[in-house]
């Protein structure tokens, strides 16, 4: 017997090979032949395939684990007969890279997730879980965590506006819950998922996308083809046909004001800049899909979304503070690939804007007399900046009335000029300030 079954395994293997090579071949009934050595091959064989199958899952556990990429969770997971969506798999909530939720409308978010992916039926169209997009990194570029543990939940007929600074993940997100389109640029999560109208983005893509509309912020058209042209196309691959689809494409056009005057067979190359995002929007919402993702840029088509808004849910992402606030039912604020808080416009300002903001303009010889009148006002009010005469100031509502500030700067126009000034209540861009900011100190701490 050998003590070491690797050398007995060579050897085998060179017994083996020189019987096939002189006795011109092997058969099964030479399986029990004590000298062709062919039964230990086998055998030693099976116990190594075991032995190199057991140590590369472990490998890939500790490599996967070490490089903070969490395993994909649903595709490998078991339907829940009693759950209208897959089953999560809790352990993925661990990963190095989840989101540091501390806002506690952020937590009530993922306890919703968490609770309609254990329930048999859901009025949400959109339930994200846990998703996450890592870019690898490249060129000697670290990786890149551009979206990390993501839940939301939109329910049908809910506007749901995303804000957030250049770079926090906005794009990554909508790419990830839209067409993973290679040609567009649309991508795949790393790891988590979500679901549209319960089904997963990883496997239904192609049923989810008869039931989506998705509007770029670039508008992607043909020159060369009319704008009925696009939208017949676009019908078609939603699987309208004959009159359904000649119906479609009308309706389409004389909504989004394309209709008359034969700018329908104009092609798109000839439009305007305005007619070609109301093209691209008329070309988002053919076919009447359940949701609608939708990027805003600059085109105030504000009624085409009130009004889509109320037979589908709809993910705006959008730069302007007041078209979010005008059109969103709940807004989340993205900063650095995760969702920093979640509420309707006038939760975020109550709870993010406890002060006015005082704006003064005089010359630069009255700044601190200024200054000085707003200590009197409020003791705690903060200077947010100062530029060649114009102060501003926030001044918590706590501490003064609007009476007090109206009194204070008639008095200061007694005593010198004052070019400008004004009292705003907090808005939501005030409001993006501050959590921007909250979060740059929270990350500066750790
Ligand atoms: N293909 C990629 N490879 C590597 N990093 C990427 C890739 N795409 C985006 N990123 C990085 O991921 C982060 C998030 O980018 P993303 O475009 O999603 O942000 P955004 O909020 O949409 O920004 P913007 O408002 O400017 O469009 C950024 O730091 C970006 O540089």
């Amino acid at each position: 017997m050998e003590l070491y079954p690797g050398f007995s395994l060579y050897r085998g293997i060179y017994e083996f090979a020189q019987y096939i090579i002189l006795e011109g071949g092997m058969r099964w009934e030479d399986l029990n032949d004590s000298e062709n050595g062919m039964k230990e091959v086998l055998i030693i064989m099976s116990l190594e395939w075991l032995v190199v199958l057991f140590a590369a899952y472990g490998i890939d556990i500790v490599v996967s684990l070490g490089s903070g990429v969490g395993r994909r969770q649903s595709q490998n997971s078991r339907k829940n007969p009693l759950s209208f969506f897959w089953k999560p798999n809790l352990q993925n909530k661990d990963s190095r890279h989840h989101v540091q939720m501390d806002n506690a409308d952020v937590i009530q978010e993922r306890e919703k997730v968490d609770q309609l992916l254990h329930e048999s039926s859901t009025s949400h169209a959109i339930v994200c879980d846990n998703l996450q997009k890592i870019y690898p990194g490249r060129d000697g570029n670290p990786e890149k965590l551009a979206v990390q543990g993501l839940y939301l939940a939109v329910p049908q007929g809910e506007c749901f506006g995303i804000l957030g600074p250049n770079g926090a993940g906005k794009t990554s997100f909508i790419s990830m819950i839209s067409i993973q389109n290679s040609m567009i640029g649309l991508i795949k999560p790393t790891s988590g998922t979500a679901f549209v109208q319960g089904l997963d983005i990883q496997t239904h893509m192609d049923q989810i996308y008869t039931n989506m509309g998705v509007c770029p912020q670039d508008d992607l058209l043909w020159e060369t083809l009319t704008g009925r042209e696009h939208l017949l196309f676009y019908g078609r691959l939603k699987n309208l046909r004959g009159s359904a689809l000649t119906q479609a494409v009308e309706e389409s056009l004389k909504s989004l004001n394309l209709f008359h005057g034969g700018v329908s067979d104009k092609q798109a190359g000839k439009y305007s800049g305005g007619m070609k995002r109301r093209l691209s929007v008329a070309i988002s919402l053919i076919g009447d899909p359940k949701y609608w993702i939708r990027s805003s840029f600059k085109d105030n088509l504000w009624s085409v979304v009130k009004k889509a808004k109320q037979d589908r849910a709809i993910i705006l992402t959008t730069h302007s503070m007041e078209e979010a606030e005008f059109l969103c039912d709940r807004l989340g604020f993205f900063v650095d690939g995760s969702l920093r808080c979640i509420g309707n416009p006038k939760e975020l300002k109550a709870r993010y804007g406890g002060s006015y903001v005082f704006t003064i303009t005089t010359s630069s010889d009255h700044e601190e007399e200024v200054e000085n009148m707003v200590q009197h006002l409020s003791p705690s009010a903060n200077k947010v900046y100062q530029l060649s005469g114009t102060q501003k100031f926030e001044i918590p509502k706590s501490e003064v009335r609007i009476a007090d500030v109206f009194q204070a700067v008639e008095i200061a126009k007694s005593k010198f000029t004052v070019f400008a000034w004004g009292l705003a209540d907090t808005n939501m861009e005030d409001v993006f300030i501050k959590v921007s900011r909250e979060t740059l100190q929270s990350n500066s701490l750790t």
